[in-house]
């Protein structure tokens, strides 16, 4: 018997990743200057933010909906990760118990997972931290999870106020997290490479003394 044996999950698999040369060519940059290279939006909401300082992330977007407390959606999901997704779980916004921690993340790590995005919370830190996974939460809590269900792998969600298609290109950092669909990505590369051009050109006002 699993322990998800009831559990009512629903599943979409096969969608279609971006190259990951192409999503490598994020990593470069500042979420910041990439949210201003697309018009400042589909950045989640501030709520949202790293369990542990310098965790950053580039990858694309494995979305599970779970209900509030539940992961029997996020341990099936682990079936379906491929190198370079991002385990990304609308929990709604629930800060009553842990959806993940350190047992879920060493199997994503495992599977190549290039991080997690829990609308909700986790636990485990610091065993996550000394990991290296990148995590990023509503909030930390003691409390662990239920495996009932109900949950869906593999459809649109929405996480911290934004949208999440599955195989959209996730950027995260110390700022937050960012979202690229992939039809935008070589767009939105070339114009983050005018915003990085007027950052420095601002830095070297500083330098110069020549700011007003
Ligand atoms: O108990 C759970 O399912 C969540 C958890 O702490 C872990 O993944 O380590
Ligand atoms: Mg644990």
């Amino acid at each position: 018997m699993s322990e998800l044996d009831g559990a009512q999950l629903r599943i979409s698999a096969g969608w279609t990743r971006p190259a990951p040369e192409l999503v490598a060519e994020f990593a470069r940059f500042q979420v910041a200057n990439l949210g201003d290279a697309m018009e400042r939006l589909g950045i989640c909401d501030s709520g949202i933010s790293p369990i542990w300082a310098g965790a950053k992330f580039v990858g694309t977007a494995l979305p599970i909906l779970t209900t509030a407390g539940d992961n029997a959606a996020i341990i099936k999901a682990q079936e379906f990760i491929q190198p370079g997704d991002v385990v990304m779980v609308n929990g709604a916004g629930d800060l009553g118990r842990a959806l993940i921690g350190d047992n879920l993340v060493q199997r994503f790590a495992a599977r190549g997972a290039a991080g997690a995005v829990v609308d909700g919370c986790v636990r485990d830190r610091d065993t996550i931290e000394n990991l290296g996974f990148p995590v990023f939460a509503r909030g930390v809590t003691p409390a662990g999870p239920f495996k009932n269900g109900p949950g869906v792998i593999g459809e649109d969600v929405a996480i911290g106020g934004v949208v999440f298609h599955p195989g959209d290109i996730v950027c995260a950092d110390s700022d937050g997290i960012i979202v690229i669909p992939p039809a935008r990505a070589r767009e939105v590369l070339d114009a983050v490479l005018a915003v990085v051009a007027r950052e420095e050109a601002l830095d070297a006002e500083v330098a110069a003394a020549t700011f007003s």
